[in-house]
């Protein structure tokens, strides 16, 4: 689709011409509540929105919707933040997952695998919402130790460039110190990706 301004009656035909090519659209940006964010009213004359919101950090404006198309299966729309890291983050937990669906991956085979690591150093909790805190994560003496990549501000790209995992990070006040264990999700992030240990990754079954 390429950039599209601000402009609703572009962002319309944008959108039109998508829906009549594909499956699935994903747009990032334009969904929160500035007064030029069109994203959600302009989905929500065409289709179904089902969440316009989520109690997650990054990504609390992200949205799905369902447009009709012409055969009996609907189509799927994921507006995703227009943060890059919100983007990122949203699109590996929300969109990827509906694509590797889609293609035919069983819903019973995990997308990342989920394991535990333990903290290398202290993490402040966000009291309003869970966070997908960006770390990475190393083998040592046998368990998985998470590094956060540092500020975690959703425009600060570098926190994903060396991710290789995403934290779990419940809600709560104050802060996770050093050594507490979590849950991680493991991404695949080229030569960045953590490698299985010859038993495989804790708490996941071998493949
Ligand atoms: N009143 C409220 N304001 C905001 C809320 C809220 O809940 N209420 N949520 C905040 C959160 S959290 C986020 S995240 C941002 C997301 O806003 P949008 O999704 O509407 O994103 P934009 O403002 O359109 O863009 C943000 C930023 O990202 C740049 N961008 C967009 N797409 C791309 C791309 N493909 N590549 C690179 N950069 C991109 C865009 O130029 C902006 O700089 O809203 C908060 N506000
Ligand atoms: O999605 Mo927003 O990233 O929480 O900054």
């Amino acid at each position: 689709m390429g950039y599209v301004s601000d402009d609703p009656s572009k962002l319309r035909a944008t959108l039109a011409s998508a829906f009549q090519q594909a499956d699935v659209v994903i747009t990032s940006g334009g969904v929160s509540r500035g007064s030029k964010d069109y994203i959600k009213e302009l989905l929500s004359e065409i289709g179904e929105i089902h969440f316009g919101e989520m109690c997650m950090k990054p990504g609390k404006p992200s949205t799905f919707a369902t447009v009709a198309g012409p055969e009996a299966q609907s189509k799927l729309f994921f507006g995703l933040p227009g943060n890059p890291v919100s983007c990122f983050v949203t699109f590996k937990l929300l969109a990827a997952p509906a694509l590797e669906r889609l293609r035919g991956l069983p819903q019973a085979d995990p997308i990342y695998p989920r394991v535990d690591a333990e903290l290398a150093g202290s993490v402040e909790m966000d009291p309003v919402r869970p966070e997908y805190h960006r770390a990475r994560a190393r083998w040592e003496s046998g368990r998985i130790v998470a590094e956060s990549t540092g500020f975690q501000r959703s425009s600060r790209i570098a926190s994903i460039a060396e991710a290789n995992c995403l934290l779990e990070i419940p809600k709560n006040k104050g802060t996770l110190p050093k050594g507490t264990v979590v849950k991680a999700l493991l991404l695949p992030h080229g030569s960045r990706s953590l490698a299985p240990s010859p038993e495989g990754f804790p708490g996941v079954p071998r493949p």
